[in-house]
C-alpha cells in the first residue's frame, strides 16, 4: 500500500517553488496566460459599470442614440470578457499539461537512474503514485487552480474597490454581510471535504481489494472462495456508498444553506439600497452595479477559500516529487572515467573486499572476500542461503561500492569506470528471468536493441528457444504477457539466456535458478546455458551438479567469506562445508 496522497496534505506552500523551473521553460504560454488574465480580470470588472451607463442611460426615453451605444457598450465588454476568457483558458490548460509532461518524463528518467541502495528500500508502487497521482495534483494546480486562485484575488480586490467607489455607505454593510454570509460556507466546505476524503479512501479500500483478488485470482479459485470474496468486495462497496450518502447529504445541505445566506445578504443590500433609491439618493443603475461587484467580490472569496485545500494539497505532491527529484544515486561514472579496454579480457578480481548492506551495519554480506578469475575462466559459487554468493555479483555490476577493498576488471578499479560501460561488458541471467509486456522478439532483443530479426533467431536457437517461439500462436512476434504469464519456467529462463547470448558480453553472470524444471527441460537449458558459457568468464552460483561439474574451479563460501576452493571432486574428498551442502543440493 502507498501512503495516501494527503499525507503530507498541510506542507508549507513553499514546496511549490520547486515547480517554478518547470513552469519557466514555457515562459512564452506563461506571458499569454497573465495577458488574457489581465484582460479577462478588467472587462469582468467593467461589466457592472457597463450594465449601469445601460440601465441609468440605456432606458432614458427618447435619446435613441444613447440606448444603441449603451448597449454596444454592454455587448463590447461582453465580447473581450469572452475572447480573453477563451484565450486564458486555452494557455493556462496547455501550459499545465506541458508541465505535467515535462514534470513526468524528468521525474522517470531521474528514478530509473537511481542506485539499488535507493530502489531496496523504496517500493516500486510508491514511486508510481509519485508518477501518477502527484503528478496529477500538479496538473490540477498549473491547469486550473493556479488560474482560480489568481484570478479570484484580482476580483476580490477589485470588486471591493469598487464596492467603495460605487457607494461607500453601501460598501461598509456589504463589508459586515459578505464575511457573514461566505464563512458558514468555507466551514461547511471544510467540512465536506472531510468526508469526502473518507469516502474516496472506502472506493480505494474496494478497489484494492479488487486488485488483490483479481491479481491472485488462481489462488481464490483454487480454495473455491469466489463466494467468500464476492461478499467481501459487495461489502466494502455498500460501505462505500454509505459514505458517499453522508458526503452527498452534507453537500445538499450546503447548497441550500449557500443560496439562502447569500441572497439572503443580497436582499438585505439591495433593500437598503432600494430605499436610497426611492429616496433619489442614488440611481437603480448604480444600485445594480453595486449588487453586481458585491455578488463577483463574494464569489471570488468563496472560490479562494475553495482553491486553498487544492493549493495545500499540489503542494504536498510537488513537495513529495522535490524530495526524489532530489535524491542523488551513490553510484555515479567518475568526473572523467577510465575507459575499459575493448574487447575486454575479463579478468576480474576481488580483492579484500568488505561490504555491509546500508540497512545491516553491524552485518556485513562480505568480509575480507578475495577472489581472482582468469579470463574465460568459469567459477562457480555454492554455499548456504545468506552466504553472500548474490552480493557478490551485485558489486561486480557496480550496485552498490564496498566498504573496503577494491573490484578490478582487466585491472581497472571499477570504480574508476563508467557504470555504463561496466555494465555492458557483462551479461546477467537472473534466478528469475525478468519477461516484459512484449513480443518474444522484442523480449530478446533487449540485450542489444539494434540486433536484426535474423541475429535474434539466431539467438534463440542456440538457447534452445527458437523450437517452442515458433510454436507459439504468433510466433516470434507473440506477446509474452505481463511477467511472462504465458511461458513455463524453463521457457522464461531460455528467452533471458537468448538475451544473453544477443548482448555477448565478455563476462557472464549467472544465477540458477533452484527451481527444479522436468527432464526435458532441464537438458535445453543446460545445453543453451552451455552455449553462452562458450568462451566468457562466467561466475556462477550454481545450483546443480552438472554445473559444478563443468566449473574451472568450485569456490566455497560461508558467511561472507571464501571458505574452500578446488574441483568436485577434491572438495568432497575434503569433506566439511561443500561435503554436507553437495549431499543436500546435488547429489540427492
Ligand atoms: N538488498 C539487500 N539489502 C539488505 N540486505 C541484503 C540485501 N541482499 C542481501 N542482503 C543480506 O546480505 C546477506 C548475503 O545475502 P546474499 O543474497 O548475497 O546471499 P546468497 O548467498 O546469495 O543467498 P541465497 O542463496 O539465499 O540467495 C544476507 O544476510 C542478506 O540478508
Amino acid at each position: 500500500m502507498t501512503p495516501p496522497a494527503t499525507a503530507r496534505a498541510k506542507a508549507p506552500l513553499g514546496s511549490l517553488r520547486a515547480l517554478w523551473p518547470f513552469v519557466r521553460r514555457h515562459r512564452g504560454l506563461f506571458l499569454a496566460w497573465l495577458l488574457a488574465l489581465g484582460i479577462s480580470s478588467a472587462a469582468s470588472l467593467s461589466l457592472p459599470v457597463a450594465f449601469r451607463t445601460m440601465i441609468d442611460h440605456g432606458f432614458r426615453s427618447g435619446a435613441s442614440g444613447e440606448v444603441d451605444r449603451a448597449f454596444l457598450l454592454l455587448f463590447a465588454v461582453a465580447l473581450v470578457l469572452a475572447v480573453a476568457t477563451a484565450a486564458r483558458f486555452f494557455f493556462v490548460s496547455l501550459l499545465g499539461e506541458k508541465v505535467v509532461a515535462d514534470l513526468r518524463t524528468q521525474l522517470y528518467a531521474h528514478l530509473i537512474a537511481l542506485d539499488a541502495e535507493f530502489h531496496d528500500r523504496t517500493r516500486s508502487g510508491e514511486l508510481v503514485s509519485r508518477l501518477t497521482t502527484d503528478v496529477e495534483l500538479i496538473r490540477n494546480l498549473v491547469g486550473s487552480v493556479m488560474s482560480i486562485a489568481l484570478r479570484s484575488s484580482i476580483t476580490a480586490i477589485g470588486a471591493l474597490v469598487m464596492l467603495f467607489v460605487t457607494s461607500p455607505r453601501l460598501a461598509a454593510w456589504a463589508l459586515l454581510g459578505i464575511p457573514a454570509a461566505v464563512l458558514p460556507v468555507v466551514l461547511g466546505a471544510r467540512r465536506i471535504r472531510k468526508v469526502a476524503r473518507h469516502s474516496q479512501d472506502k472506493v480505494a479500500e474496494a478497489n484494492a481489494l479488487a486488485s488483490e483478488t483479481l491479481g491472485a485470482v488462481r489462488t481464490v479459485q483454487a480454495h473455491a472462495r469466489e463466494a467468500y470474496e464476492r461478499g467481501r468486495f459487495a461489502q466494502a462497496v455498500a460501505q462505500a456508498v454509505g459514505v458517499a450518502r453522508r458526503r452527498i447529504g452534507a453537500q445538499a445541505l450546503m447548497t441550500g444553506t449557500t443560496i439562502t445566506l447569500f441572497f439572503g445578504a443580497i436582499s438585505l443590500v439591495l433593500w437598503s439600497g432600494a430605499h436610497d433609491v426611492i429616496a433619489g439618493r442614488m440611481s437603480a443603475g448604480t444600485l445594480l452595479q453595486f449588487v453586481l461587484y458585491a455578488v463577483f467580490g463574494g464569489g471570488s472569496v468563496a472560490a479562494l477559500a475553495e482553491v486553498w485545500n487544492e493549493l495545500q494539497k499540489a503542494a504536498g505532491g510537488m513537495g513529495r516529487i522535490d524530495d526524489l527529484l532530489r535524491e542523488r544515486p551513490a553510484i555515479t561514472a567518475p568526473a572523467s572515467p577510465r575507459a575499459l579496454p575493448r574487447p575486454l579480457r575479463g579478468e576480474i578480481a576481488f580483492e579484500h573486499v568488505t561490504f555491509h548492506y546500508p540497512q545491516h551495519p553491524e552485518r556485513p554480506a562480505l568480509r575480507d572476500f578475495s577472489l581472482r578469475i582468469a579470463p574465460g575462466e568459469t567459477v562457480a559459487l555454492v554455499g548456504p542461503s545468506g552466504a553472500g554468493k548474490s552480493t557478490v555479483l551485485a558489486l561486480l555490476l557496480r550496485f552498490h561500492d564496498p566498504q573496503a577493498g577494491r573490484i578490478l576488471v582487466d585491472g581497472i578499479d571499477i570504480r574508476q569506470a563508467d557504470p555504463v560501460q561496466l555494465r555492458e561488458a557483462i551479461g546477467l541471467v537472473p534466478q528469475a528471468p525478468v519477461i516484459f509486456a512484449a513480443s518474444a522478439q522484442d523480449n530478446i532483443r533487449y540485450g542489444h536493441l539494434d540486433a536484426s530479426d535474423a541475429e535474434v533467431e539466431q539467438a534463440a536457437r542456440r538457447a534452445e528457444a527458437d523450437e517452442f517461439i515458433r510454436a507459439l500462436p504468433q510466433g516470434y512476434a507473440t506477446e509474452l504477457g505481463e511477467r511472462g504469464a504465458r511461458l513455463s519456467g524453463g521457457q522464461q529462463q531460455r528467452i533471458a539466456i537468448a538475451r544473453a547470448l544477443l548482448k555477448d558480453a565478455p563476462v557472464l553472470l549467472l544465477d540458477e535458478a533452484t527451481s527444479a524444471l522436468d527432464a526435458q527441460s532441464e537438458r535445453a537449458v543446460q545445453l543453451a546455458l552451455e552455449h553462452l558459457m562458450t568462451g566468457r568468464t562466467t561466475l556462477v552460483i550454481a545450483h546443480r551438479l552438472a554445473t559444478v561439474l563443468r566449473a574451472d574451479r568450485i569456490v566455497v563460501m560461508d558467511a561472507g567469506q571464501v571458505v574452500a576452493e578446488g574441483t568436485h571432486a577434491q572438495l568432497l574428498a575434503q569433506g566439511g562445508l561443500y561435503a554436507e551442502l553437495a549431499k543436500l543440493q546435488f547429489l540427492d
